[in-house]
């Protein structure tokens, strides 16, 4: 796999083995230039590799992408992320290109950053949450996605598996977002049909991906225009808003009847109420920002790693080994414990997981701007307004942080000779960001993605439909271009 991957990098040549570490490009031969980049994008690992993990790129005053830096160097992300970490905000053109998020934490800085962060953390941490998460998963995993595998394990029928794993991290998101479920996961094999919102959110990531290579004068004129892309992306963003209200009204509607709810609007409608006449923006844009941090990255994380296992055989064995061990309850053959300190005890499945975030982060690079001149530890000058942009793809393959055999799947790397997981600081391991901006949804997510693990390896073999090219879709969520064409059966009979 180390080869298929290393191989690909190369022979796709999109830049020239000669490029010098600063690059100046003048003129409309930028745009030319850009275009095939966009195929690029996620293979950034390449060039920063042979530029020393940093590159600073020069472009023309009237793009969005003249003068930034890019790096992987691990001591570079400490510096922006962490130990200068007030002096790398989101930046303006940020906030243009992901407008969509609206009054959303991802969109915001300083003091209402902060004050989001805390009220976030609060929630999303707080433990009645999580154990009303894990039932919801739980309960769908039971009623759901297993009968629907079980199903598909009667025929021949090819699935897809990302598109159905997208289907129930969404339903999933939804359920304990909203406290209601949309089902776009159906019980019954045969009722797959595209959703209108579910596929929004990938018109909507196309949109926002274009705007990042294309010079800032054009998106605006297109969206000035309504057309192309720009028009797509607000047919789709409409789309998505009318169904979160339909959410939001669908709780307002049964707030009284069941108390029990847990779900994170109950408390986000109480914040919501400070903001005035801001109050239905906020409650939206909360929503929109949660179910982008909770749907595309959890399903693009199992995504990777159900192919990663279903092509290392001796790495599914030691799994499902594991799961023997440590899940089953005692004389049947049923896992019907997922607590929290039965999960723990799964290194090896912990290893695995890491790994698959490590080789194919769900978000795979990340932006900040700089506000006042700096050094970076690489000796690179950043001058006020200077994008940095730093790509967790690549840092997730440098030799520098994990050895030769950065490019191989080893569950094993994680593991100490305790037997216990290794701790990788946040800035090496960065899938989860770093510093103070670092993922509120790790801890669960961990736990989402175990419980879909255990789930589905313990009945299902999956196997990877032969000629099916796996390769990333340049995308905000690192996704599989054509998708994960599987067939499954039972392991056991
Ligand atoms: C495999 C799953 C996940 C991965 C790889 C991941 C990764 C990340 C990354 C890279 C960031 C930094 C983004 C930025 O600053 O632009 C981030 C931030 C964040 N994530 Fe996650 N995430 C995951 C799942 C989740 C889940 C399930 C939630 C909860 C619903 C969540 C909530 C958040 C929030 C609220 C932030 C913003 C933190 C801040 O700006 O202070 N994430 N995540």
């Amino acid at each position: 796999m180390g080869d298929t991957w290393g191989g690909l990098l190369v022979k796709q040549k999109l830049w020239r083995n000669d490029v010098p570490s600063k690059v100046h490009v003048f003129g409309w031969r930028l745009l030319l230039e850009r275009l095939p980049m966009r195929s690029a994008l996620h293979h950034r690992a390449w060039i920063l590799k042979h530029h020393g993990g940093t590159f600073q790129f020069k472009g023309p005053w009237f793009t969005n992408i003249a003068n930034f830096i890019l790096t992987s160097d691990p001591m570079n992300v400490h510096h922006i992320t962490s130990k200068n970490f007030t002096n790398y905000g989101k930046g303006s053109d940020f906030h243009e290109i992901f407008e969509l998020l609206g009054l959303g934490i991802f969109n915001l800085d300083s003091d209402e950053w902060k004050h989001e962060r805390t009220l976030l953390h609060s929630l999303l941490k707080n433990k009645n949450f999580e154990i009303f998460l894990q039932q919801i998963i739980q309960n769908k995993l039971e009623n759901c996605l297993l009968p629907f595998l079980d199903q598909a394990s009667k025929g021949v029928q090819v699935l897809d598996l990302q598109d159905i794993l997208e289907r129930f991290t969404f339903d999933t998101a939804c359920t304990s977002l909203f406290g209601f479920d949309p089902n776009c996961l159906p019980y019954n094999f045969n009722e797959l049909s595209e959703i209108a919102y579910v596929k929004a959110i990938s018109v909507l990531e196309d949109m926002i991906l274009f705007r990042h290579y294309i010079p800032k004068c054009i998106w605006k004129l297109q969206k000035w225009l309504n057309i192309g892309q720009e028009k797509k992306g607000k047919v789709a963003q409409e789309t998505l808003h009318q169904f979160l209200y339909k959410c939001i009204n669908y709780y307002k509607g049964n707030e009284d009847v069941d108390e029990s709810h847990s779900c994170l609007l109950k408390e986000l409608m109480k914040e919501g109420l400070e903001k005035g006449e801001k109050f239905d923006r906020y409650i939206r844009d909360t929503a929109v920002n949660l179910l982008i941090a909770g749907n595309g990255t959890i399903s693009s994380g199992l995504s990777w790693f159900f192919w990663l296992v279903s092509i290392h055989p001796i790495v599914e064995a030691k799994i499902i080994q594991e799961i023997r061990d440590n899940c089953l309850t005692q004389g049947e053959n049923l896992i019907t414990n997922f607590s929290v300190e039965v999960l723990d005890k799964l290194v090896y499945l912990h290893g695995a997981i890491s790994e698959a975030l490590r080789l194919f982060p769900p978000l795979a690079f990340q932006h900040k701007c700089a506000i006042k001149s700096d050094k970076l530890p690489s000796g690179d000058h950043v001058k006020p307004n200077t994008k940095l942009i730093y790509s967790l793809y690549a840092m997730g393959r440098t030799e520098q942080i994990w050895g030769e055999d950065c490019l191989e799947f080893k569950p094993e790397r994680w593991i100490s000779d305790r037997g216990q997981i290794k701790h990788v600081p946040s800035y090496k391991f960065i899938a989860f960001n770093a510093g103070p901006r670092s993922c509120l949804g790790k801890d669960i997510s961990f736990v989402e993605i175990k419980m879909v693990a255990i789930s589905i390896l313990w009945k299902f073999r999956i196997h990877v439909v032969e000629g099916h090219s796996i390769a990333p879709k340049v995308s905000i969520a690192l996704r599989m271009k054509d998708g994960l064409k599987i067939k499954v059966n039972k392991r056991y009979d």
